[in-house]
């Protein structure tokens, strides 16, 4: 089956840089739940923005629907089916009112305006945000912030979901209902998180990105992982079905 989404030997090198901040990467995506981590500066983040279309790869091709990302058109066509949550919110919410924030992408979609509010307040009801329509967006904390910029995405009814960093700030509470939003969720992921936990709650694979280069996280490597970043914690879920070796 032709992916959604195909990295094939991507580079990409800033544009005053001295060394590429991403290595010939391959990479599939459109199925199930993939996690990311990897040492801050490992090339995560330009990862997410060379798949949407925001950085332009230095070398190899960016396909989706196996055709090459390579005009304004194909550009658009796969920005539509890709919801990209910025690691700030504050990236991502505009509007003064959560309902106009939410409302918008299907606007900006062709809906008209009492399709779009009936879009947004499903999906802000969706997501349990009962009562949220009229709130200002700046003066939303922290993580109704977050969860406000998932339903602006999940607004779009995108393919595939671009989560960098999700639990950012998100009190427990807060972090186990977008663990169970996430769950619920029929849409593909590709997560970056330095919060091992949270991945294996919510992600079926595990890769790694660091100095550039991806590679599937095995099940030993994920227990040093665990190690460094959670001394003392319960095995990983993934150890229990050991992936291939990447
Ligand atoms: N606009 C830029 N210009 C030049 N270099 C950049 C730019 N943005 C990022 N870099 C460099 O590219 C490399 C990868 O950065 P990137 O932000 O993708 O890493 P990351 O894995 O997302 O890090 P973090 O976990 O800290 O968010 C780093 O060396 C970074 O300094």
């Amino acid at each position: 089956m032709t992916p959604l989404i195909k990295l094939e030997n991507i580079c990409y090198q800033y544009p005053a840089a001295t060394e590429p901040a991403i290595r010939d990467i391959n990479l599939s995506l459109g199925q199930g739940r993939t996690g990311i981590i990897g040492p801050n500066g490992g090339g995560k983040t330009t990862l997410f923005h060379l798949i949407v279309g925001l950085l332009k790869p230095t070398e190899g091709r960016l396909l989706f629907q196996g055709r090459e990302v390579s005009c304004k058109k194909d550009l658009y066509q796969l920005r539509k089916e890709v919801g990209f949550l910025f690691q700030n919110s504050d990236d991502q919410l505009f509007s003064p009112t959560v309902l106009e924030d939410v409302a918008f992408g299907p606007l900006n979609l062709g809906a008209g305006p009492e399709e779009a509010r009936e879009v947004a307040q499903n999906t802000l009801e969706g997501l349990g945000l009962y009562g949220f329509e009229e709130r200002i967006t700046h003066r939303l904390s922290g993580g109704e912030k977050k969860l406000v910029a998932l339903a602006t995405i999940l607004a779009m009814k995108p393919k595939i979901l671009l989560l960098d960093e999700p639990t950012n700030n998100l009190d427990p509470r807060t972090q186990d209902r977008l663990v169970e939003i996430l769950n619920g969720l029929a849409q593909s992921q590709l997560i970056i998180s330095h919060d091992l936990d949270f991945l294996d709650s919510v992600t079926e694979e595990l890769y790694t990105v660091e100095e550039g280069r991806i590679n599937l996280c095995p099940a030993g490597h994920i227990h040093e992982h665990r190690h460094i970043h959670q001394a003392g914690n319960q095995p990983h879920r993934h150890e229990k079905s050991p992936l291939p070796n990447g």
